[in-house]
């Protein structure tokens, strides 16, 4: 596919969205329907669109319109490229811009050019306070990869020279020996031996910096497990016996086999099965994901307030749930991957209100600036 053709399937794909389909499934019906795209264009298209969310207020404003071809108009204003060399019309080309369309774009207001929703900027603003303009400028740019060693398969002189064979570059954290930033070949990695027989995990930093500061010793029950991403880092770490469980078993369907490749016990407890008090309980909870919106921009759009009001009980909810299950004297981690403060410290606040036998150990909140991608954490211990 030549640029011009990659950039008119990028503008079918966007107004798909903007209709109201998610990213993910548009980008695979587009898939489907183009066998002529080799994977090299598949990558292409998908950057195109996914950088486009990330940005889709500033963009539609520097292209005239909140439609595919606005947004695709405001990506060559952005990036300094002249459309008529891609809006061509020739071939695969979208059509020749018409004057109107030419002169619709404008730059960005202040709104605009932190491309976030305008219900949600107070809320941004309070939540971040001299953050909040520079992360929400963060949260437009790609999030990096980054790969966890798992210390019960290799050290991290180990992985990194058996991520090299396969010609994947990695960079090391300062501090967590652990936490590797791929540099180069990431694509690889699915096929990758370190990945195939579990030297490395794919984890963000922010979850492993939060992992790493937890006590994992003795008992630990995930209670919002998921794929386990937080389960298998704590088993490294040390924690034993592991406990998963979540309300949605399917979603812990590939759990027993990533536990094989990282050479973890992981049990498998059902929705409600649950029984004994731990030493550790995680309540990794559904949240509006904002400290995400890198990997899922759409999301971003897609979130409204009252989907927040409903998280903000599902939250209390579980954490008062969790809490049930950890051991005296043993702690109870809460994390989110949300920037949103209501989510967080002021969800926290209402619960050790409300739980007397629950005092604060620590609270930590990362986001690009300082880490990766938007988290929370918030350790507590029963007394
Ligand atoms: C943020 S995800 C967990 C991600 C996971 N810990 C990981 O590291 O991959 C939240 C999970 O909570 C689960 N969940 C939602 N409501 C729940 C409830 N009442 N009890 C337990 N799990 C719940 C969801 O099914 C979802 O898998």
């Amino acid at each position: 596919m030549t640029p011009a053709a990659r950039i008119a399937a990028a503008i079918t794909i966007l107004d798909r969205i903007l209709a109201g389909e998610p990213a993910e499934p548009a980008l695979l019906r587009w898939s489907r329907a183009s066998r002529f795209a080799g994977s090299g264009d598949r990558a292409a298209v998908r950057d195109l669109v996914f950088d486009s969310l990330r940005r889709l207020r500033s963009r539609a404003a520097l292209g005239g319109a909140m439609t595919g071809r606005g947004v695709m108009l405001g990506l060559c204003r952005d990036e300094g490229l002249d459309p008529a060399t891609l809006f061509t019309g020739d071939g695969h080309a979208p059509a020749t811009p018409s004057p109107a369309e030419l002169g619709a774009g404008r730059m960005p207001d202040a709104a605009e050019a932190l491309d976030l929703p305008d219900w949600l900027l107070p809320l941004w603003r309070a939540s971040l306070g001299a953050e909040a303009e520079p992360v929400a400028l963060a949260m437009r740019d790609r999030a990096p990869v980054w790969l966890r060693v798992n210390l019960r398969r290799a050290g991290p002189a180990e992985a990194i020279a058996a991520l090299a064979r396969d010609g994947i570059e990695v960079q090391r954290h300062e501090t967590l020996a652990t936490a590797l930033r791929a540099t180069g070949g990431a694509r690889k990695l699915a096929s990758a031996r370190a990945y195939r027989e579990g030297l490395v995990e794919l984890q963000d930093l922010s979850p492993q910096l939060a992992c790493a500061a937890l006590p994992a010793r003795g008992s630990l029950l995930d209670f919002c497990a998921g794929g386990g991403g937080k389960a298998l880092a704590l088993a490294a770490q040390g924690a034993g016996p592991v406990t998963a469980h979540d309300i949605d078993p399917r979603r812990m369907a590939d759990l027993p086999e990533r536990a094989r490749r990282a050479g973890v016990q992981v049990g498998i407890a059902s929705p409600g099965q649950v029984s004994g008090r731990f030493d550790l309980v995680l309540a990794d909870v559904p949240c509006t994901g904002s400290g995400t919106w890198r990997r899922s921009p759409d999301a971003k759009w897609r979130l409204a307030a009252a989907d927040l009001d409903r998280l903000l009980q599902l939250q209390a909810g579980i954490l008062d749930q969790a809490a049930g299950f950890v051991a005296t004297g043993g702690h109870l981690a809460y994390m989110t991957c949300s920037l949103l403060e209501p989510e967080n410290g002021a969800q926290v606040a209402a619960f050790l209100a409300r739980s007397p036998a629950f005092q604060p150990v620590a609270q930590q909140r990362f986001t690009p600036l300082s880490a990766s991608d938007g988290f929370f954490l918030a350790l507590m211990r029963r007394r």
